[in-house]
């Protein structure tokens, strides 16, 4: 089983390389102004030039945004799809606005929880935000991954949520997830990619 790999938060050319060379499948950027991984879209402009075109897709993500502040993205920032924090009509909503890929992320706490129709490409299933978070994703809290045995994703989907090299393969496992994210898990510190995790990440997440 190939596993397909996200890693999200990507800052700097080294964080950037690193996940070419591991052979990820996806890059984020992290348009949220109160995440550690926070780029502008000046400052992705380059990194997502840099990409081989053989290399990762390039994702956005972005937490309640305006259509204005997509668009400002768009307009620099060449990207393949969106992540979205958002309701899952306005993420449709975006979709047919933008005429893009769109991932809606679904914070999960229980069975209950997970979304049984959308209207989007993709679905990221992640923990529930603690109470109190500065933000909705990327607080390395990981949730029962049994729960989503036996779930009819209406669309793909992708595990994500406090991953790390070393659970990312039980983490498939019992999750049954073919895709995964991963952002604090191969970080030394917020906001620090470590070239070092992202390989033993991606190579632990494909040993299955
Ligand atoms: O990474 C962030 O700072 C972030 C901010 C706002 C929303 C989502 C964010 N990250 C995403 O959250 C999940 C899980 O991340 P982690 O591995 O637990 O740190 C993942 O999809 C990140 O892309």
């Amino acid at each position: 089983m190939t596993v397909r790999v996200k890693i999200c938060g990507i800052r700097d050319e080294a964080g950037l390389d690193a996940a070419c060379a591991a052979g990820a499948d996806w890059v984020g950027f992290v348009f949220f102004s109160r995440s550690p991984r926070h780029v502008t879209a000046a400052q992705a402009f380059p990194l997502a030039r840099h990409l081989p075109p053989d290399g990762p897709r390039a994702i956005g993500l972005f937490v309640r945004p305006t259509d204005d502040e997509i668009r400002h993205v768009l307009d620099t920032v060449r990207l393949d799809g969106l992540q979205i924090y958002d309701t899952a009509a306005r993420a449709a909503a975006i979709r047919a606005r933008f005429g893009m890929k769109v991932w809606l992320a679904a914070g999960i706490a229980t069975r209950d929880d997970l979304p049984q129709a959308c209207a989007v490409d993709g679905l990221v299933i992640e923990s529930r935000p603690p109470a109190g978070a500065q933000r909705p994703g990327g607080n390395a809290q990981a949730f029962d991954w049994s729960l989503t045995g036996g779930w009819q994703a209406p669309v793909p989907w992708m595990l994500a949520g406090g991953l790390r090299p070393d659970n990312v393969r039980e983490a498939v496992m019992r999750s049954g997830a073919r895709a995964v994210d991963v952002s604090s898990g191969v970080e030394t510190a917020p906001g620090i990619k470590s070239p070092a995790l992202i390989e033993a990440f991606v190579q632990a997440a494909r040993s299955l």
